[in-house]
């Protein structure tokens, strides 16, 4: 199966501080692969490693085939076009509706017209589970799922074949969490795309992923299947999901 993610030996500091350290994985194409961690271990820094926004201090990150860190301005641009991100608390802009936010990419960067525009952003919103009844609102009118909803169809507009969702569940209730997980996978099954989930929510992590990666303080603790993480003997793994289960049942 083709790699489209590959990192290797990846570390990372920032002012003087190591936020990575000698982090190595793959993702294949179709795969689910959720990266989960405590606050700060740095799952959304890996990311922004793929995405080229952060160059690596040491390593290498290839996506589609290409080491993000060698390409020129233009080359990343175009790349960039086949990567979604959909980033935490979906970061929508409030003073364009709905229906600019997710046909955004193409209001800045082609000369179709607002009516092309519009349609396009329908399809992208059907998608999602939307439908017309959204387009001329503004994110401030939306309920929080909704947001989620708008931000994954922005992120999906351009037909990217890797899609980085970044806490796609975080500050939702569990039903609509649940929504989410299953809008993540019928996206992967209707689409083929490949997705990295940065995710807190272990209840999703365990229901959506071909693969998990565990982290602490920015070292990969274990990656495997969500069977071979839960039947983990590493005291790390264990207490986090001991944890993180008890923490959700809590709610
Ligand atoms: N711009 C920055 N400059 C310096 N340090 C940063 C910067 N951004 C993040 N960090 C640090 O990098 C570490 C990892 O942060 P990161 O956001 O990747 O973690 P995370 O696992 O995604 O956390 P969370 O789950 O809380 O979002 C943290 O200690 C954070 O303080």
């Amino acid at each position: 199966m083709n790699k489209v993610v590959q990192v290797e030996n990846l570390s990372l500091s920032l002012n003087g501080r190591e936020i990575l350290k000698d982090i190595n994985f793959e993702v294949l194409q179709g795969e689910i692969f959720t990266i989960v961690g405590g606050s700060g271990s740095g799952k959304t820094s890996i990311t922004k490693c793929i995405v080229g926004l952060w160059k690596p201090t040491e390593g290498k990150v290839e996506v589609f085939g290409k080491d993000i860190n060698t390409l020129s301005i233009k080359e990343l641009d175009s790349l960039r076009k086949d990567i979604g991100y959909v980033f935490q608390g979906s970061a929508l802009f409030d003073s364009l509706k709905v229906w600019e936010n997710v046909g955004f990419y193409y209001l800045e960067r082609t000369n179709m017209s607002q009516k092309e525009i519009r349609q396009l952003a329908l399809e992208k919103l059907r998608l999602v589970g939307l439908d017309e009844d959204v387009l001329e609102l503004y994110p401030s009118e939306l309920s929080g799922g909704m947001k989620k909803r708008v931000g994954i169809a922005r992120a999906i507009a351009t037909d990217p074949k890797l899609i980085i969702y970044d806490e796609p569940t975080s500050g939702l209730d569990p039903i609509t969490s649940r929504m989410i997980d299953d809008l993540i996978l019928s996206l992967r099954d209707k689409m083929g795309t490949t997705s990295i989930v940065v995710s807190h929510d272990l209840i999703s992590a365990f229901s959506i992923s071909d693969r998990i990666m565990v982290l602490k303080d920015g070292r990969t603790v274990q990656i495997g299947s969500p069977q071979d993480i839960l039947s983990s003997e590493i005291p790390f793994v264990k207490e986090f999901l001991r944890s993180g289960f008890t923490h959700r049942i809590n709610l």
